[in-house]
């Protein structure tokens, strides 16, 4: 079947200028470099890594806030890479974004009210019983109080807040959320809480995620497929037990190290500590870009970009991009183990 949504060889650079009087360009920024992500209808693909790895550039451009540099936006087939604002019309209600500081996106001298029913008036749509009444009904759907209706943000706890948020994308009954980092800000104890809404909206409403977020366990529970991050590249994708019981990239091992529940055949994973900084986004290393901070980089990993793909031992749709990826675990009978990784 067709994804709904399909990003192909996706990159964005951001220009760098220089001098002091005449600004001219003398390098660029590959926050995004070559990605490629399906999302089906109704699935939740998580996208993790360290912040500045070009996550949110992500989202941005699968939601055509921004325009590629090169590369494919799909969205339900229609190559929507530089459609003009007049040809995005009709398909942006159907893409909605939620943020993850939810007060900074709610207008703090407008009521609840007028802040959610807001996207229905700028896009026509008239509901049947009223903007009002909708409202109502969106206030519950999200679990807060309809009676809140003429309330204002600063009204609301933060937790509250994303949900008013998450009300407001829901206006235009979109069929894919783009959720970028929507619970980092919040108490540990509320996030639960939020992604568990995010997870009932997906099942009641079949509502697809691309679900942004730093770290690997705000996403398990919630996303059918993980895609893992580094530097603007796609470095390992698969689906949740093959991302989460047999890793086979080292950042995706180093990743899962510090996700305190995550075990390999019932071990606790053990810390790793990667070595330096993450290098800059202007001058990438060669080769593999990971390669400066990984434990098993030989000359190889510095001379040729590893391919993302199925290597020896992973399970169908489960892509790595290295050339010395981890031995898969004995976790599951279906593992074949390739003679040259045991
Ligand atoms: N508008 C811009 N102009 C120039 N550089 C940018 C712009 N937006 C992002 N960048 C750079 O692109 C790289 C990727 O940024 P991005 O915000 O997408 O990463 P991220 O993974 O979402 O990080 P975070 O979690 O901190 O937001 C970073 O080096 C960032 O500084």
């Amino acid at each position: 079947m067709e994804p709904l949504l399909e990003l192909k060889g996706l990159t964005k650079y951001f220009p760098v200028t220089g001098g002091f009087v005449i600004k001219r360009q003398v390098g660029n920024v590959h926050a995004v470099d070559g990605v490629d992500i399906k999302v089906g209808e109704g699935e939740t693909v998580g996208l993790v890594g360290e912040s500045g790895c070009g996550k949110s550039t992500l989202g941005r451009l699968a939601a055509r806030l921004y325009e590629p540099t090169f590369g494919k936006v799909l969205y339900r087939g229609q190559d929507i890479s530089h459609a003009s604002r007049r040809a995005l019309k009709p398909i942006r209600p159907e893409i909605q974004m939620i943020f993850q500081d939810p007060y900074s996106s709610l207008n703090p001298r407008q009521t609840v009210g007028t802040i959610i029913r807001g996207p229905m008036e700028i896009n026509g749509i008239n509901p049947p019983g009223g903007h009002e009444k909708r409202v109502r009904e969106l206030l519950e759907t999200v679990g807060l109080n309809p009676e809140h209706y003429n309330r204002f943000p600063h009204e609301f706890s933060g937790g509250q807040r994303q949900r008013i948020g998450i009300a407001r994308a829901l206006a235009l009954n979109p069929k894919l959320i783009i959720a970028d980092e929507p619970v980092s800000a919040l108490d540990v104890s509320i996030q639960a809480q939020v992604v568990n809404l995010l997870q009932e909206l997906q099942r009641d409403l079949g509502i697809a995620f691309l679900f942004i977020a730093h770290d690997l366990a705000v996403v398990r529970h919630f996303s059918q497929r993980v895609a893992v991050m580094y530097l603007g590249k796609v470095v390992e994708v698969g689906d949740r037990e093959s991302i989460y019981e047999r890793p086979r990239h080292p950042y995706t091992h180093a990743l899962l190290s510090a996700v305190p529940e995550a075990t390999v055949d019932d071990e606790p994973r053990q810390r790793i500590r990667l070595a330096g900084d993450v290098p800059s986004p202007i001058n990438p290393p060669t080769g593999c870009r990971f390669r400066t901070r990984c434990w098993k980089a030989q000359d190889r990993c510095a001379e040729e970009v590893p391919p993302l793909i199925q290597v020896a031992g992973n399970r169908e749709g489960h892509l790595t991009a290295c050339h010395f990826p981890e031995a898969p675990t004995t976790h599951g009978e279906d593992v074949v183990l390739d003679p040259a990784l045991a």
